[in-house]
């Protein structure tokens, strides 16, 4: 069976004043599809989010194709987004992405109460039984104190929460673990695994980390200098990369495998990279 893309972007063109930033990018994300974009520092996967989240500078010029479900967003601001169009996000920093002033409870209620017309008494109900998904500790307490008492995994977990809060048919997550250490990015990891491609809610997963990538997405879209390189089955891409790029990035994440595992001459294991 073939679905309609959630998102489907063609021969995006981004240009910051003289610069391309990013160079007739064309992919799809399938509904509950989990898609990595993936490249190296500066490769044009935040302006490409940007795009996609209607959040790009007023100085970006930007050419070709943005579908939502089907709807042409390239030139819409999310601010004049319809609901059906409308993304979730999840950014690196928790911190900035939070409201420091108000608790998590309220911050989680409101997407309930304002977008799905929850009672009061229902939305905080739904805002609970989201952070108890999260695998959280203490969310009774929790609910109660503001972002800045929470550690960088539960922030981020809060996050999540409240992107998938407000019930999008796609969420973009825009190098969420990078700023935690590992076992916190296994735990975020799995929450983001858990949570989108099982409830209608696919994810575009922007990083430069193929370890993370391999953890959490099936497909993967890898772009160098603002132009795809290569794209496919992450599997496929990890054991068989035919681009420069790609084969350096795989020999990368071999090259911190156990030395009993390390043989140059066979390929990647793709169960050890997507071991959590
Ligand atoms: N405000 C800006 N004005 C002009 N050029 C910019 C601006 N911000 C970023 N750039 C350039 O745009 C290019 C793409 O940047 P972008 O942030 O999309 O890369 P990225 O792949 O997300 O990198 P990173 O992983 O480091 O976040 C880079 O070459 C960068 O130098």
């Amino acid at each position: 069976m073939c679905s309609d893309p959630v998102l489907s972007v063609r021969d995006l063109r981004i240009k910051i004043g003289r610069q391309t930033v990013v160079d007739g990018l064309s992919f799809d994300v399938l509904p509950d599809e989990r898609v990595c974009l993936l490249g190296a520092s500066g490769s044009g996967k935040s302006f490409t989010a940007k795009a996609v989240l209607g959040l790009l500078p007023p100085n970006a010029q930007v050419q070709g194709s943005i579908r939502i479900q089907g709807r042409e967003v390239i030139r819409t601001p999310a601010a004049r987004r319809r609901n059906d169009a409308r993304v979730s996000m999840v950014f690196q920093d928790s911190l900035a992405a939070l409201n420091p002033l108000v608790t998590v409870g309220s911050q989680l209620r409101e997407p309930f109460s304002r977008h799905h017309g929850l009672s009061r008494k229902a939305a905080d109900q739904a805002a609970m039984a989201l952070l108890e998904a999260m695998v959280l500790d203490d969310c009774q307490r929790l609910i109660r104190r503001t972002p800045a008492e929470l550690s960088g995994g539960q922030r981020q977990r809060v996050c999540i929460a409240l992107a998938m809060a407000c019930k999008t048919a796609l969420m973009v997550a825009d190098e969420p673990t990078t700023a935690l250490d590992v076992v916190t990015q296994a735990q975020v990891l799995r929450a983001l695994r858990e949570h989108t491609g099982t409830s209608n809610t696919a994810l575009l997963f922007i990083t430069h980390d193929l370890h993370a990538a391999a953890q959490l997405c099936q497909r993967a879209v890898i772009i160098e200098r603002g132009v795809m390189i290569e794209s496919g089955a992450l599997d496929t891409l990890i054991t068989t990369p035919q681009h420069r790029f790609t084969q350096e990035l795989v020999a990368a994440a071999h090259s911190v495998q156990p030395t009993e595992l390390t043989n140059a001459a066979e390929p990647m294991p793709v169960d050890y990279l997507k071991s959590a």
